[in-house]
């Protein structure tokens, strides 16, 4: 049986608890991921796809629930111990990449390690050389991450999230501000990382050319998830 990286039961998110403002955005979610699977999550604006990513990528916490990663629940979890477990097991590509512009593209592709260890080990350097090769950017590791068009970018955001061989990358429309050439070959990328590392992938997208291209999909609409393609 395939490993499961990622659980989610009955999860509810609410917003502003207890003020007028109270919205609950997300209604009691389960699902799983499996390493080596390739699944895109869609669905309408609003219905709750960021709010639902952002939980998986604990950078935020459920208001009821629990979320399984690795195996290990979620939610007690100090923020410390939540910090590493991030930093272990997620790699994350958004649509704007957050890139340090003033630094160079194999600094920010180190960044993750560095973050994790201080100075990255030679082995680390190596490693995010060859994704960079993979990236097809090789000769651009001295270049500042601002001197790279758009694509460019997304693509070093992508080496930047594999440089920790995170078990799940979660991509939050990654091809979003791209032309649609740039856009299937970054989306090409998660295809190849995805059989070589056996990642788990989870991309939020609205093309539906590019959901129809992932083994899964599934739907978020109004917070409840209403379609779950195997
Ligand atoms: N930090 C927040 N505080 C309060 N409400 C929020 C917050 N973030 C999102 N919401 C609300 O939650 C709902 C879902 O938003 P979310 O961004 O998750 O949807 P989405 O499906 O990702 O939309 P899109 O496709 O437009 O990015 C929206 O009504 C939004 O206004």
């Amino acid at each position: 049986m395939s490993e499961e990286v990622l659980r989610l039961e009955a999860l509810r998110k609410v917003y502003k608890p207890g003020t007028p403002l109270e919205q609950e955005v997300l209604h009691g979610i389960d699902m799983h991921l499996c390493r080596g699977e390739l699944c895109a999550l869609v669905g309408p604006s609003g219905s709750g796809k960021s709010t639902l990513l952002n939980l998986i990528g604990l950078l935020d916490a459920p208001t009821a629930g629990e979320l399984y990663l690795l195996g290990r629940p979620t939610r007690g979890l100090q923020d410390a111990a939540r910090t590493r477990l991030r930093n272990e097991a997620i790699g994350f590509v958004f649509q704007f990449h957050h890139l340090i512009p003033a630094f160079s593209v194999l600094d920010n592709v180190l960044m993750p390690l560095m973050i994790r260890q201080g100075r990255p080990a030679a082995e680390h350097v190596e490693r995010a050389r060859g994704l960079l090769a993979e990236v097809g950017l090789e000769g651009f590791a001295a270049r500042k991450a601002s001197e790279l068009s758009g694509g460019q970018q997304q693509r070093v955001a992508i080496a930047r999230a594999l440089v920790t061989h995170p078990a799940l990358l979660l991509a939050d429309e990654p091809t979003g501000n791209l032309d649609s050439r740039t856009a299937d070959a970054v989306f090409e990328l998660f295809r190849r990382f995805n059989a070589r590392f056996g990642c788990a992938v989870l991309v939020v997208t609205h093309d539906p050319r590019l959901a129809a291209g992932c083994q899964r999909q599934i739907e978020l609409v109004d917070g409840r998830l209403i379609t779950y393609k195997a």
